[in-house]
This record gives structure tokens, C-alpha cells and sequence, in this order.
């Protein structure tokens, strides 16, 4: 039997023991590292796809899920909401889709652990239920905002109930069919917009979204792909509630992980040239690699086709010589690259001049402030790094490590210390690397194939 508790293993087995002290030795030499890798796959689409197929009508297969902590959060949320999740060999699922009246009519109280996307996909979704459902979190999670959701959800006449503090989690939901009518998103982020996309299926008319900036569309493409009319502009959704058509899915590399393995790359390897294959090249995802072609690197995004919705392709980096000085700003920029951003400040240690990331106060409100402890993180390894209003500025200055680092608990902060300490030439230890598992617990082992790492 399925149980909430063991759906997550049963699909991706036991999680991996992940040491949380690790000491990073010497960089590997330029012909002990990769020449060809294969991102982690990705975390959004795999959350959004579980959910959609949740909703979906008849059973539809998922296959290469990102095993991740965010991920088995989701399984086991939609298993204690009553949904047919069936593991079905190595990282794929079958899931039965039910309509979001059917969905469990007894209190359920879900959990999404780290994942706001989750909490605000799952908000969203049973707002239009008929149950009464609880949703919250870790204490990250519940002191994350959640206000550019509940608002919205109210005005298409949602019942929710925050049992702490305004705009936070835990949030209670009593289900009711939500009415069609016209929203408007103020915050750049792409979550909202797709929570409430997923309202709008289930909604009573045409529900039509108004957002600032038009960031990752994974919901869109994969809504319209299985057959919901999903018109859009640059600032305007228009969604005809129907509901959504089973689907085979194979999920793409995630961007996010490949934009890691490349800035491990041009953190230690002038001239080669890494190839990362399968990685999924949604230009509202690639910000990372758009920025560090305009630091100089040689940057090469080749599509080989498509994974259901999404393009998917081989991505080719390499550098000659230095990163140059640069500015990294304007939403649609800096949403394309949001969870890079500190990865970006970790490469910049070493450019030639000063790199600014603007319009970036968003990171404020992610697992931890990423401005904050992206600054931290620098100036741990000696590098000039200051906040400014919407961002940083890095000036560079040659890493060097700690013999002891403790780490916040992000994994986004997690891989740029990866960056940093193989920048530094290795000789630190970190603590606290074990939230890398929150979207990648195969960080660790990439790392390794850059630098001689032991477990402490
Ligand atoms: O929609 C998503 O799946 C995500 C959107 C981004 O958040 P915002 O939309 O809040 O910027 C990102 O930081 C997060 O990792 C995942
Ligand atoms: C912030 C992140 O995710 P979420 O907002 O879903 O917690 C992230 O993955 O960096």
C-alpha cells in the first residue's frame, strides 16, 4: 500500500546519507575533469508536474522526477490528499488525476517542508476544493511571504484562513468553487502566477492574470500542452477553466543544476570546454548562462528538440581568460536567473572588475535573505562584497577560504560555496552542506569530479 509516509521511498528509495561536514582538498587537474555531464533533473517542472497530473483527467506517467527534498515533500502532500500516486520504476510515477472536488473531503494537513513553490501551488489548487486542508512548512517556509497568493485567491473568492500571521503559513483552507474574474500579481516572481493558473482550471469562468514580468512559464507551456486554452501577453494570462488531459512526461535537466556544473567548470578549468547534455533550455530559465556570456565565457545552447512542453538541448561552456566586470539587471534577466544569482556573485570574485546584480530584492525572501548570506558567504572567503537595495556588488578579490565554514541552511548559498572554496584552491571545511538535498542531493558528487572532497 501507498502510504503517505513511504510513497517518496518507494519511488526514489531511501534517501542518500548525505554528510553535512565536508572538507574540500586540491582542484583536480584539467584532465582528470569532466569533459561531458548530465544535470540533476529539474525541480519546478517536476513539482508542477505532479500537481497538474494530480488534477489531470485518466493516469499519467512521469518519468526521471528530481529526487529531491522538495520533490518527496510534493509526493507525500498529494498521497495524503488521496491522489493515485504509483511508483513505477526508478524516479517515474503514474498518477491518477481526480477533480478537485474529489479531492479528500476529510481534514488533511500537508506539510511542503522547504518548497514555497509547493505550498503555493498546493494553495492554490485546493482554494477550489470542497475540503478543509491545512498547508504549512519548515520554519523557513512559514516565515516566507505568501500574501501575492492568498490576495489574489481572495478575490476570486477563496476561503483562507492564516492561523499565525498575516500573509504567512500555516494557512487553512476551506474549499469552495472560486469564481472567474480578473487578478493582478505586484511581486516579479513567477509562483504566484503559476498558483494561480492552477486556481483558475477549476474555476467557475475565464480567470485573467496580470503579472510585472513575464518569468518561467513551465505551468503555461504544460498546461496548454495538455489541451488548456492558456492566451498570453507580456503582462496578461487569460485561462478557460477545463480540465487538463492525462500526459507522458519525461522531465528535463534542470537549468539550475547545469548552471551549477558550469560554474564549477569556469571556476576551474581555462579553455576546455564542458558539454551538459539534456538540460532543459526554456529561455525564461537561462539567465545564468546569458550572464556569464556577457562576462565573456563562450556559451553555446544547442536544441535537439523537446521533452513534452519544454526545449531541451546540450549546453557548451568554456572560457579563455578572465570573466569580465559586469551588470546584471532587469527583471526578466534577473527572473531567468533568480536562483543563480548566487552562484553569479561566487564567479565574480574572480572578474576582472567590479559585477553588479540589481532589481534582485526578491532574494530577500527565499529560503534565507541570499543577499545577506550571499555577502556573508564572500566576505568569509575574504572577497569585497556589499548590499545595495536590490542587490550586490562584488569586487574582486583572489578567494580565500576559512580552515571552517558554516553555512546557512540554502542550498542555493551551498553551491556557491562550492564555487568559492574550488576557486580558493580547496583547504576548507564546510558545514552544513546537506541542504544542497533540498534541490540537488547530487551536488556533492559532482563536486567530486572537480576537486578531491572527504567527508568530515
Ligand atoms: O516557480 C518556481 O518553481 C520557482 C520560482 C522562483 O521563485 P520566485 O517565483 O518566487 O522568484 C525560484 O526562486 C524557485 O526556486 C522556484
Ligand atoms: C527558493 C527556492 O525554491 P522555493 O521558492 O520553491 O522554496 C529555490 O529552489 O531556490
Amino acid at each position: 500500500m501507498n502510504t503517505a509516509e513511504t510513497i517518496a521511498e518507494q519511488v526514489f528509495g531511501p534517501p542518500d546519507a548525505q554528510p553535512d561536514r565536508v572538507f574540500i582538498g586540491a582542484p583536480h587537474h584539467d584532465a582528470h575533469r569532466p569533459a561531458d555531464l548530465t544535470p540533476h533533473p529539474d525541480k519546478a517542472i517536476s513539482q508542477r508536474a505532479t500537481i497538474l497530473a494530480a488534477l489531470a483527467d485518466g493516469t499519467s506517467r512521469i518519468r526521471g522526477l528530481a529526487d529531491c527534498h522538495d520533490t518527496r515533500n510534493n509526493l507525500r502532500a498529494l498521497t495524503r490528499l488521496g491522489v493515485a500516486v504509483r511508483p513505477e520504476g526508478p524516479a517515474t510515477v503514474t498518477i491518477t488525476g481526480r477533480d478537485v472536488a474529489a479531492f479528500a473531503e476529510r481534514d488533511v494537513d500537508l506539510d511542503a517542508g522547504n518548497s514555497a513553490t509547493s505550498s503555493r501551488l498546493l494553495l492554490a489548487l485546493l482554494a477550489g476544493g470542497r475540503g478543509r486542508y491545512t498547508v504549512t512548512g519548515n520554519a523557513s517556509l512559514r516565515g516566507r511571504p505568501m500574501g501575492e497568493v492568498i490576495r489574489p485567491l481572495r478575490q476570486l473568492g477563496a476561503h483562507l484562513t492564516e492561523l499565525e500571521a498575516a500573509d504567512r503559513l500555516p494557512v487553512r483552507i476551506d474549499g469552495v468553487r472560486l469564481h472567474g474574474g480578473e487578478v493582478a500579481v505586484q511581486a516579479h516572481s513567477a509562483q504566484p502566477v503559476s498558483a494561480l493558473l492552477y486556481a483558475a482550471v477549476s474555476a467557475a469562468g475565464p480567470v485573467i492574470i496580470r503579472r510585472r514580468t513575464a518569468a518561467r512559464d513551465h505551468t503555461e507551456r504544460l498546461l496548454r500542452w495538455t489541451g488548456v486554452q492558456v492566451e498570453e501577453s507580456e503582462t496578461r494570462l487569460r485561462v478557460l477553466p477545463a480540465r487538463p488531459r492525462a500526459f507522458d512526461l519525461a522531465i528535463p535537466g534542470d537549468p539550475s543544476a547545469a548552471a551549477f556544473l558550469a560554474a564549477l567548470h569556469l571556476a576551474a578549468a581555462p579553455g576546455r570546454e564542458l558539454a551538459l547534455h539534456e538540460v532543459c533550455l526554456n529561455p525564461r530559465r537561462t539567465g545564468f548562462f546569458a550572464a556569464v556570456a556577457a562576462m565573456g565565457a563562450k556559451v553555446d545552447l544547442e536544441p535537439r528538440g523537446a521533452d513534452g512542453p519544454e526545449p531541451v538541448g546540450t549546453v557548451r561552456v568554456s572560457r579563455t581568460g578572465r570573466l569580465n566586470s559586469t551588470v546584471i539587471s532587469g527583471p526578466q534577466l534577473i527572473q531567468s536567473a533568480i536562483d543563480e544569482l548566487p552562484l553569479l556573485a561566487a564567479l565574480a570574485a574572480t572578474a576582472d572588475g567590479p559585477v553588479v546584480i540589481a532589481d534582485a530584492a526578491e532574494l530577500r525572501g527565499k529560503d534565507t535573505d541570499r543577499i545577506a548570506t550571499t555577502i556573508d558567504l564572500l566576505t568569509a572567503f575574504g572577497v569585497r562584497a556589499r548590499a545595495n537595495a536590490d542587490g550586490l556588488k562584488v569586487t574582486p578579490t583572489p578567494p580565500q577560504g576559512p580552515p571552517v565554514l558554516e553555512l546557512p541552511a540554502d542550498h542555493r548559498v551551498v553551491f556557491a560555496a562550492f564555487v568559492l572554496a574550488l576557486l580558493a584552491g580547496g583547504g576548507t571545511e564546510l558545514r552544513g552542506v546537506a541542504a544542497a538535498a533540498t534541490s540537488n542531493p547530487a551536488a556533492l558528487g559532482e563536486l567530486a569530479r572537480f576537486a578531491r572532497i572527504e567527508a568530515r
